[in-house]
């Protein structure tokens, strides 16, 4: 990647061999394009990496979400998702699944702990949020029929997946360095023969069902029944939805799309974040203990109700989310020259757009960390989201009035799993800080805040923390 323009006021071009690549740090400018301009900037690239390979070859019949252009297609698929899970009145239905999977992992660390008092020296936390996780999102895409081994192999598959998108981040832009990676590159490819191997069984077995309106526990739908009811537009133009006609089926190729989208999204973002989460809370025991003080308010179960009514909690969360954004950069097509220059690049400086267009990539890590919108900008502060902080209104998604920080992206394309993210998030934490004490591994070693920019910004060393059994309380 050459770099081809560097602005001191926070927009930069580089250029990967097909495309410039625009990178906006400035809230302001991320702003102006993804609200002001929000018709403009309302597409991911057609050729980025991953989206294509995600969505395979035969582009126009295996969209996801993320790769489809805007338009009905989009709504529909967009309106099939929230109405799997996503809705807000839907997050405390998810109660007994969740509770289930926080149940399962409380458990499992209590027999490691060995008793009131018991202490884990070690844990690498991130593999056991992962296998707490995983079943829980599978579950909420396939149904809670799906056996453990097909879970395991769907973890193992999606694992392999990003980090194989992150072994191609160099070979993706130029059609020369897949040619001279072409190994690499074949091996990424037989991905999705990969998915469709595993998914598509599956998904024939859920369509052929005789009880598929069988609901999940909390009368939730699976993602997977509803994306085999859905009907899409076939030519994807407005009219087609007003006149109620030419709609069709998702093809075998979007269903394996959009399932694995779904099982990507999900585990590998919260996960992340819980982590992130938890490293603060080793590294600042006051913030556990201030945590602890909500959580042990609670009788009995940690429900989403009780988990929504608790501020601290929030707060350490949106924290956690503007530090260390677990998706890195935000992107989208930039058609021409106007575009470019609503980002920040005007004609003088950037005379590049050529037809096939350029591509903004908006860092969410920077732009949550501007030093104008926030007091001390590195430091770990839950207190700034509290009543009278400087962050008190400031929620998931930015409205259209100010950006401060946007870890679920903004605008029309911005992330629609936020809330259920955050909530699985708070409420996994909330049952961890319930029950054990967090500290720094007994057998020394600092906690490394690095960021490691892959597909997901993830802890560059995996978190290692010691983990006590709290006593009893009552
Ligand atoms: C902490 C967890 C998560 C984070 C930080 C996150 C972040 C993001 C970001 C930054 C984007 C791009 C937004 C943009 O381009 O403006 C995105 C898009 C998306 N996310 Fe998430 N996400 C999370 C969890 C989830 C979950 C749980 C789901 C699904 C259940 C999900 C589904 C999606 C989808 C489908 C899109 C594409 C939306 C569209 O193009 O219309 N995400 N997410």
């Amino acid at each position: 990647v050459a770099v081809f323009r560097r602005r001191a006021w926070a927009s930069a071009a580089v250029h990967d061999g097909q495309q410039p690549i625009i990178e906006i740090r400035d809230r302001n400018i991320a702003r102006r394009a993804l609200m002001d301009h929000a018709d403009a900037f309302c597409n991911r690239p057609l050729n980025i990496f991953p989206v294509a390979l995600v969505s395979g070859r035969r582009r126009r019949h295996s969209d996801n979400l993320t790769s489809v252009p805007y338009g009905p297609r989009w709504r529909a698929l967009r309106c099939t998702l929230n109405a799997a899970v996503l809705h807000p009145s839907r997050l405390g239905h998810m109660d007994p699944l969740r509770l289930e999977a926080m149940d399962a992992l409380v458990a499992d660390l209590r027999v490691r702990c060995g008793g009131d008092g018991g202490v884990v020296r070690e844990i690498v936390v991130r593999d056991i949020l992962n296998a707490a996780v995983f079943p829980l999102v599978a579950r909420t895409c396939f149904g809670s029929g799906v056996d453990d081994a097909h879970v395991r192999a769907m973890r193992d598959l999606l694992r392999a997946f990003v980090l194989s998108v992150d072994g191609a981040k160099d070979f993706a832009g130029s059609k020369m360095a897949k040619l001279l990676h072409w190994r690499r590159w074949r091996r990424f490819l037989a991905f999705r023969g990969k998915q469709a191997e595993l998914f598509l069984p599956l998904i024939n077995a859920r369509r052929n069902a005789a009880n598929r309106q069988l609901t999940l526990s909390g009368g939730l739908t699976p993602y997977l029944d509803l994306l085999l009811d859905v009907r899409v537009p076939v030519d994807d133009k407005d009219d087609d939805i007003a006149s109620g006609k030419a709609l069709r089926p998702l093809t075998d190729d979007e269903l394996v799309s959009l399932v694995s989208e779904f099982l990507g999204a999900g585990p590998g973002t919260v996960v992340s974040s819980m982590e992130w989460t938890l490293a603060h809370l080793v590294l600042q025991p006051e913030v556990q203990d201030n945590i602890r003080r909500e959580v042990d308010a609670v009788e009995g179960a940690l429900s989403e109700a009780h988990v929504r009514q608790m501020p601290y909690m929030r707060a350490v969360v949106l924290e956690s989310l503007r530090l260390h954004p677990p998706i890195p950069f935000a992107l989208r097509d930039v058609p021409d020259q106007a575009g470019a220059e609503v980002v920040g690049c005007p004609a003088a400086t950037v005379t590049v757009v050529p037809t096939e267009g350029a591509r903004a990539h908006f860092n969410l890590g920077e732009i949550g960390r501007d030093k104008n919108a926030w007091t001390d900008p590195d430091a770990f502060r839950p207190e700034r989201f509290l009543v009278g902080g400087e962050g008190e209104g400031v929620g998931l998604v930015p409205g259209p009035k100010e950006i401060k920080m946007m870890p679920f992206g903004a605008g029309r394309r911005a992330c629609p799993g936020g809330g259920l993210a955050t909530m699985h998030v708070k409420s996994f934490v909330a049952a961890l800080v319930r029950e054990f004490e967090w500290a720094p591994p007994s057998g020394g070693g600092a906690i490394d805040l690095t960021e490691l920019d892959g597909f997901f910004k993830v802890m560059k060393t995996p978190l290692r923390a010691a983990v006590t059994l709290r006593r009893q309380r009552g």
